[in-house]
């Protein structure tokens, strides 16, 4: 599914309307009565308020409000705005709702007390005040008004007409306050505003409606970001022939561990062997091998030399035994410590071979060369924000200001696939195109999360043989796993469990959509 800015749903309704000949009062009417079906199906026999602007969202408000009407719903329609400034389809639904013998009450210093009283008698507000053409923050008699809707929060169920009124739909920036929804109903595709923060934490429940837009004009516009899904993840995860051996799923080999960090190796072991790695091995400084071996023993151990607890500068001269098995995948980074160097990382890096997924503490030392990865593809970064503020020189604020740009941007220039972790993880791609998982959880929000995702990452590229596939099913499973886990106390090691019950659940779905 394409997840969309502003300027791009505008160019989907054009060329619905100009090149497919989709009428745009149809696609209005359309999207009001998919808005009213679901108030119906949820809330049955509830007292309504209905709060419409004078653009085309409170256009989609008026014809709900006539559905609803015309259901038998109990309904005070509020215009706030005025009839001169509709827009030519707006002033359709408009009249037609009045046309229809609905009486709308315009909204006035003289009615406010009135509004206010209708809307503290509502089981249901639904907020038609402002969508997608959201200008700047809210003119000040919108924001009263976004206040009084709000402060019903707890008496009244609050949905929002394709996006809760205040959030700008590109980056989820709310500039003064936004309407706080229970439901939110969206058309044709998402926005990026539902996605990121602080607007994502104001949707409540997201419903994407189709309102007649075939998916092929995403496509057709260029659209380059995507929304993950169960469907089309189900489709990804590797089946697993049942004539197999461990070589048929691949080797990771995991680089990391330092003595203040003896989990962390530990962690992307599991990640890898609990999302279906065939061999994982183990390269960690000597002296913490025996801790960490009670931790996985399904995992081969590699010494290297050590230094203090940490990796030796010269201990990557193990890469150079011409003995070595094949590694499919190689991660670095899980727990390195701050001893290691970034000769040390150059080393590594030229001296393995495949895909190579640099997290955690290898983040760091790239942040001092950026050149370092040049000549290697294919090459993964896992940073969290603050990491990738690190490597920017950013504030952590203006990396998750600036989410998508910053993602795509950087993955573009430095030919990488980028993890932006965080809830709602973006992954982009060396292409430019980019993939946006709504799974995930607070019970993520600890730490040895991210090193269980890159173990994750590694053991899914192996198995799906693709390095987009591999990490669109880590990202998406990790964020389910959590899903499943009990926010306060699911910790990263237990993780293991509830990626297998993720899997069985998209495995599922697979099934379910071929017996169809
Ligand atoms: N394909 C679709 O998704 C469809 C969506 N529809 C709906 O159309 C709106 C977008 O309509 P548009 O007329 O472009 O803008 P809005 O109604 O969201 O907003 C414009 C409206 O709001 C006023 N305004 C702008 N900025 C502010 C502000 N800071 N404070 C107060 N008021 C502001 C402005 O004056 C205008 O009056 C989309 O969200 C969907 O709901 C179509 O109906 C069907 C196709
Ligand atoms: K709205």
């Amino acid at each position: 599914m394409y997840l969309v800015n502003a300027r791009q749903m505008r160019e989907m309704d054009r060329f619905a309307i100009e090149k497919i000949g989709i009428p745009s009062i149809v696609l209005m009417e359309t999207a009001g009565q998919a808005v009213a079906q679901e108030v119906e199906q949820r809330y049955p026999q509830a007292r309504l308020v209905v709060i419409a602007g004078h653009g085309n969202n409170g256009g989609d408000a008026f014809v709900l409000s006539r559905h609803l009407q015309n259901r038998g719903f109990a309904v005070n329609t509020w215009l706030v705005g005025s009839e001169e400034k509709m827009t030519a389809d707006t002033a359709i639904a408009y009249r037609a709702l009045v046309q229809s013998r609905v009486h709308v009450q315009k909204l006035t210093p003289k009615s406010w007390n009135l509004f206010c009283r209708e809307l503290s008698g509502a089981d249901v507000i639904i907020d038609g005040l402002v969508g997608t053409g959201i200008k700047g923050s809210l003119r000040e008699e919108a924001a009263r008004v976004v206040m009084e809707i709000n402060k019903r929060k707890d008496r009244a169920a609050i949905v929002s007409v394709d996006i809760p009124s205040g959030i700008n739909a590109d980056n989820g920036v709310i500039s003064s306050v936004a309407v706080s929804a229970d439901l939110t109903v969206t058309f044709a595709c998402p926005r990026w505003g539902h996605f990121l923060f602080p607007g994502a934490g104001h949707c409540g429940r997201l419903i994407v409606r189709d309102i007649g837009i075939p998916a092929w004009v995403g496509e057709e516009l260029g659209i380059k970001a995507r929304l993950l899904q169960d469907e089309f993840i189900s489709t990804l995860i590797p089946k697993r022939a049942r004539h197999s051996h461990k070589g048929s799923y691949g080797h990771v080999l995991v680089i990391a561990g330092s003595q203040s960090y003896v989990g962390a190796p530990a962690l992307t072991a599991l990640g890898a062997i609990r999302s279906g790695a065939g061999m994982v091995t183990l390269a960690l400084p000597e002296s913490i091998q025996s801790m960490v071996v009670g931790l996985t023993p399904e995992a081969v151990y590699w010494p290297w030399a050590d230094k203090a607890g940490s990796f030796a500068p010269h201990s990557w001269e193990a890469l150079r035994a011409t003995n070595q098995p094949r590694y499919d995948c190689v991660v670095v980074g899980p727990g390195l410590g701050h001893e290691v160097d970034i000769d040390w990382l150059k080393q590594v890096i030229d001296r393995t071979s495949g895909p190579l997924l640099l997290d955690a503490d290898a983040l760091n030392l790239l942040g001092q060369d950026l050149t370092l990865t040049e000549n290697r593809m294919p090459v993964i970064l896992t940073p969290h924000p603050g990491e990738i503020a690190r490597i920017m020189k950013m504030t952590v604020q203006e990396v998750e200001e600036n989410r998508q740009q910053i993602a795509v941007k950087f993955a573009r220039q430095h030919r990488v696939y980028l993890v932006l972790k965080g809830t709602y993880s973006i992954i982009a791609t060396p292409q430019g195109t980019c993939f946006v998982s709504p799974r995930g959880s607070s019970s993520l929000a600890k730490g040895g999360s991210g090193d269980v995702l890159s173990g994750m990452i590694a053991s899914f590229i192996n198995q799906t043989g693709d390095v987009l596939a591999g990490l669109q099913c880590a990202v998406y499973v990790h964020g389910m796993a959590g899903e499943l886990m009990d926010e306060y106390s699911g910790g990263a090691s237990d993780l293991g469990l509830w990626i297998g019950q993720a899997l069985q659940a998209l495995a599922q779905k697979d099934r379910d959509n071929h017996t169809l």
